[in-house]
Order: C-alpha cells, then sequence, then structure tokens
C-alpha cells in the first residue's frame, strides 16, 4: 500500500477585500483521483503557475470557490491570485510528492478599486497560512475548545454563550414598565459577565415578546423567568421562539413538567434553569431528577423577606456540569461572599432601583473577574503553528 496522507487548512486575511483560501493537501490516490478529476471538469480550474510555461511544483490546482461573472474576475484569478498561490506555493518549499488543491474566493469588485498588489499580497499571505496550518493539523482541538466562547464570527456579530465561564451576573428585570426596562438596558455595560432575566412580572404583563424587544436593546444571553408551572413544553417552545436563550421552570411544579420543560430545553438546545421558591429540600428534588437541570437556582421570594432570612447553603460546593444560582435580596455588597459560592449571581432591585443602574452593575461584574475580551489583541495568532 502506498503512503497516504490528507490534510485541510484555511487561511482568511484582509480586510477591505477578504482573501479566503482552504487547501486540501496530501499524498497518495485519494488526492490524485481528485487531482486529475478537477483537471478533466469543465470549466477547468487552473494549475498554479509563476508566469505562462512555469507551473510550480508540488502540483497545485486554484479552483475559484465562486462564479466568474465578468472579465475582470477572471483576470483576477488568472493574474494576482494565481500569481500569490503560486509563489507561495514556492517559498514554503514543501515535498515535491505533495499535490495541493487551493479553492480561493475571487472578488466582484470594480475596476477602478483594483489594487493588484495588495490582492497578490493577500492571497500569498491566506496561502501560506492555510498550507502551514493543514501541514499542523491547525487547529488543535484545545484550541478549539479555548476559543468556542471567545470567537466572534464577523458575519454575525455576536457570540453564542453557554455560561461556561462563571461566575455570571443576571440582571432581573423585574420593573414592569418598558420605559424603565430600556432605562436600564441602556445603562448596562457591555461584558460577557451579563445574563439578562425577563422577569416573571415583565413577562405577565407584555407577554413573552418581550425577550426579544429587550434583545433588541441588548443582545446577549437572556433567560426567559416564566417560572413555569404546568404544560412545560408548551412554555419552553414559546420562550425559544421569541429568542430566549434559556427558561426557568418551577420546582414547585409536577415532576412531569419539570421533566417535559428540561427536555423540551434540550430538544431546542436553550438551557434550563429549576427555581426553588418554596422548596424545602432543593438538592434532593435535583438529585431526585432522571434528567438535570443546567441551573439549579436557590432563591428566596420576595414576599417572604421581612420573615426569612436570605437562602444561605453554607455547604455548598460547585458541582461539576450543575450550574448553581442564588436569588433574592443580593446587592452589590453581597457580591463578595457570593461569588465564590454561586456560579450565577441574581440581582433584581439591587440595580434596577438604584439611582444610577449602570454603575452598580459595572461595579458587580468588576468584582466578577475579567471579561472575554479584555486582554484580547486585534490580531488573531496561531500560537502553535510555526509559519515556514
Ligand atoms: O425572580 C424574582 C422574583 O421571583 C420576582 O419575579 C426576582 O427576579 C429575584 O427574586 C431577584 O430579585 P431581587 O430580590 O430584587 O434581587
Amino acid at each position: 500500500m502506498g503512503i497516504f496522507m490528507l490534510k485541510f487548512g484555511e487561511g482568511v486575511l484582509g480586510r477591505d477585500i477578504t482573501a479566503i483560501v482552504n487547501v486540501v493537501l496530501g499524498k497518495g490516490e485519494t488526492i490524485d483521483t481528485v487531482f486529475t478529476n478537477a483537471l478533466t471538469r469543465v470549466p477547468t480550474p487552473i494549475l498554479a503557475n509563476l508566469r505562462d510555461n512555469l507551473i510550480v511544483k508540488p502540483l497545485t490546482l486554484v479552483v475559484p470557490r465562486n462564479t466568474l461573472n465578468s472579465d475582470i474576475q477572471c483576470n483576477l484569478l488568472h493574474g494576482p491570485i494565481q500569481y500569490g498561490v503560486a509563489k507561495a506555493v514556492v517559498d514554503l518549499d514543501l515535498d515535491g510528492d505533495l499535490k495541493l488543491i487551493v479553492t480561493v474566493s475571487v472578488p466582484d469588485v470594480p475596476y477602478t478599486t483594483l489594487n493588484k498588489r495588495k490582492l497578490f499580497q493577500y492571497y500569498y499571505g491566506a496561502t501560506r497560512l492555510a498550507i502551514s496550518r493543514a501541514l499542523n493539523d491547525y487547529p488543535s482541538k484545545e484550541k478549539i475548545k479555548r476559543e468556542k466562547y471567545r470567537a466572534l464570527h464577523p458575519l454575525v456579530g455576536f457570540r453564542d454563550i453557554r455560561l461556561e465561564r462563571p461566575p455570571y451576573l443576571q440582571v432581573a428585570l423585574d420593573v414592569p414598565s418598558m420605559e424603565n426596562v430600556e432605562y436600564v438596558l441602556e445603562s448596562l455595560p457591555p461584558s460577557d459577565r451579563i445574563i439578562v432575566e425577563a422577569g416573571t412580572p415583565l413577562i405577565k404583563k407584555y407577554g413573552i415578546e418581550v425577550v426579544e424587544r429587550i434583545r433588541e436593546i441588548y443582545d446577549g444571553f437572556i433567560v426567559a423567568d416564566l417560572k413555569t408551572l404546568d404544560t412545560g413544553r408548551v412554555e419552553v417552545r414559546m420562550a425559544f421562539e421569541s429568542t430566549a436563550n434559556a427558561v426557568v421552570l418551577s420546582g414547585t411544579a409536577p415532576r412531569e413538567t419539570i421533566l417535559k420543560g428540561i427536555h423540551e430545553c434540550e430538544r431546542c438546545g436553550i438551557m434550563s434553569y429549576l427555581d426553588t421558591i418554596n422548596v424545602r429540600d432543593p438538592f434532593g428534588l435535583y438529585n431526585s431528577l432522571e434528567l438535570k437541570p443546567d441551573v439549579l437556582l436557590l432563591h428566596r421570594a420576595i414576599d417572604e423577606e421581612e420573615k426569612v432570612p436570605m437562602k444561605e447553603y453554607r455547604d455548598v460546593k460547585r458541582r461539576e456540569k450543575l450550574l448553581l444560582g442564588i436569588a433574592g435580596g443580593v446587592t452589590l455588597e453581597n457580591i463578595e461572599k457570593l461569588k465564590n459560592r454561586y456560579h450565577i449571581i441574581v440581582v433584581g432591585r439591587g440595580i434596577t432601583k438604584s439611582r444610577d443602574p449602570g454603575r452598580v452593575a459595572r461595579a458587580i461584574v468588576n468584582k466578577l473577574g475579567d471579561d472575554i475580551d479584555q486582554y484580547r489583541l486585534y490580531l488573531e495568532e496561531d500560537e502553535d503553528v510555526p509559519i515556514r
């Protein structure tokens, strides 16, 4: 059996025009077949050359990713793009037995904005990057794991947060006035440590659509505090359809409702909270469930706060997988004590009723630890890939 090797890599560079380059490289029957089939296809991709009659080794196919709609695009492909790819392959001084298939985006730009030098540079750099990454099996599983909560896709503009970097501040919006909600949301600092809660009274007043109204102003992780007591599936669905990232189910609901609600959250790919207002043994309830919620919320009701002290679970240890939340009368003053014991600290009136909600929220967030973007450089680094 001959030598077999197949590797894949991507390089994307440039801001005004983006060079997107994907590479498949390898040795053996598989790549030989793909290579030969591609060459006999119509329209035929081009063999990278430095000039006419001088193809590069290892043999490299340049394949446009998009349809070429104009002569300008054809010239770009056959000109600076092809030259950029060819020069990168030659400069990397690769094993001559390899074969490379390089797919390239071909920009559709007006002739006047054409800058061949810039295009060459972008495609040359992106190709080097893609090949080096392929040869180094970049990115590693660890890199992807590390980056998955930091990555911000440029065409999406928001991150999908899964509460993987606790502790978090959950700002509970119970104030039943949209004007007040807007005021609080607009004052919140942008932070990956903040969760916004559409509070139960707010949802009762405006309906579940209030989640979408909140999102228009603060597009982060939003919890719909439905405290569901019946029809677990239906309520989770409603919250999901209004773009909630998590739903709160009541721990006093029938077991079936809790389980159906958690199951529906899992089906929809959103998170489930189990609220424990009026539940005597929250951990006993948690342990008894066949399906576990993502968050167990230890909660003292507002109505009982004059009689009942704030819930204190001194022996609470952070458990693997389960996120523990605390709610009911939390203020800026308690944060220091709570932040090492709980993953999610819910603060309602402590923020919404303060004279300066933004200042209080910022002060709490500062106590929780650094932000995801705080030490991030503008440029991405492949710390584990030597570019040859
Ligand atoms: O969930 C809550 C309560 O049941 C009303 O819906 C509150 O959001 C929660 O108790 C936090 O509020 P504060 O006690 O004002 O911090």
